[in-house]
């Protein structure tokens, strides 16, 4: 499946909860969203699998990649499209031979230092941030701005996502820092109309 990370769609199961996360999703699908990130930090992996097969069933023939965070074994149940991992997650070789040479593996890359140990050989993008201070990550790293944001995406031997406190608003900025696109949970989920939250990005 071709790779678009123009705009990122993170579920979070509290912010989503106002329209459901599948309508939400598919909604946000409907304005432009071009992969879709399954993320749940308490679910149990019956739990988190169920929802997960919803999801897969709702984005098949959209062309849409749906990508489980952080849980191999979730991804590995649902044969999902790919799986994303931060620097404590778990390791890029054991996490790229459980799932295979054509499913997508992406990485959270918030230093230099941790930019020059990723094995671009076994990735597909990165993830880059926070750009900015951001409530739906209690335990993000410091903000790294689109300074920061221009410098990693210009070193980044992958194509890479911006993600931390971003809006419509910066879409051209993330584009003009060097990154693909924008990755975002509350500039989509919680929003009163998520399909037009999603076009807002599209427009810019
Ligand atoms: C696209 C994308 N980029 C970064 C992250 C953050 O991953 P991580 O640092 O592992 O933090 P959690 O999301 O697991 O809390 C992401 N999920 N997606
Ligand atoms: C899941 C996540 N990872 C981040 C990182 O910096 O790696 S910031 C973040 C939350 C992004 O949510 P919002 O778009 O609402 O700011
Ligand atoms: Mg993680």
């Amino acid at each position: 499946m071709r790779l678009d990370l123009s705009l990122y769609l993170i579920t979070d199961p509290s912010l989503c909860a106002e329209h459901g996360l599948l309508e939400t999703v598919v909604a946000a699908v409907r304005g432009g969203v071009t992969v879709v990130q399954l993320r749940d930090k308490y679910a149990s992996e019956p739990e988190l699998v169920a929802q997960a097969r919803r999801l897969k069933t709702a984005l098949a023939g959209t062309g849409v990649p749906l990508i489980i965070n952080d849980r191999l074994e979730v991804a590995l149940a649902v044969g999902a499209d790919g799986l994303h991992i931060g620097q404590d997650d778990g390791d890029v070789l054991e996490a790229r031979q459980a799932l295979g040479p054509d499913a997508i593996l992406g990485l959270s890359v918030q230093t230099q230092e941790q930019l020059a140990r990723v094995d671009s050989s076994r990735l597909d993008y990165l993830g880059l941030g926070p750009v900015f201070a951001t409530s739906s990550k209690g335990d993000h790293a410091q903000p790294i701005g689109f300074e920061g944001l221009a410098t990693l995406a210009a070193a980044s031997p992958l194509p890479a996502v911006a993600i931390g406190g971003l809006k419509a608003e910066h879409a051209a900025a993330v584009r003009a820092a060097g990154a693909q696109g924008a990755a975002v949970i509350s500039a989509i989920c919680g929003q009163p109309d998520p399909e037009a939250a999603a076009r807002a990005f599209v427009r810019q």
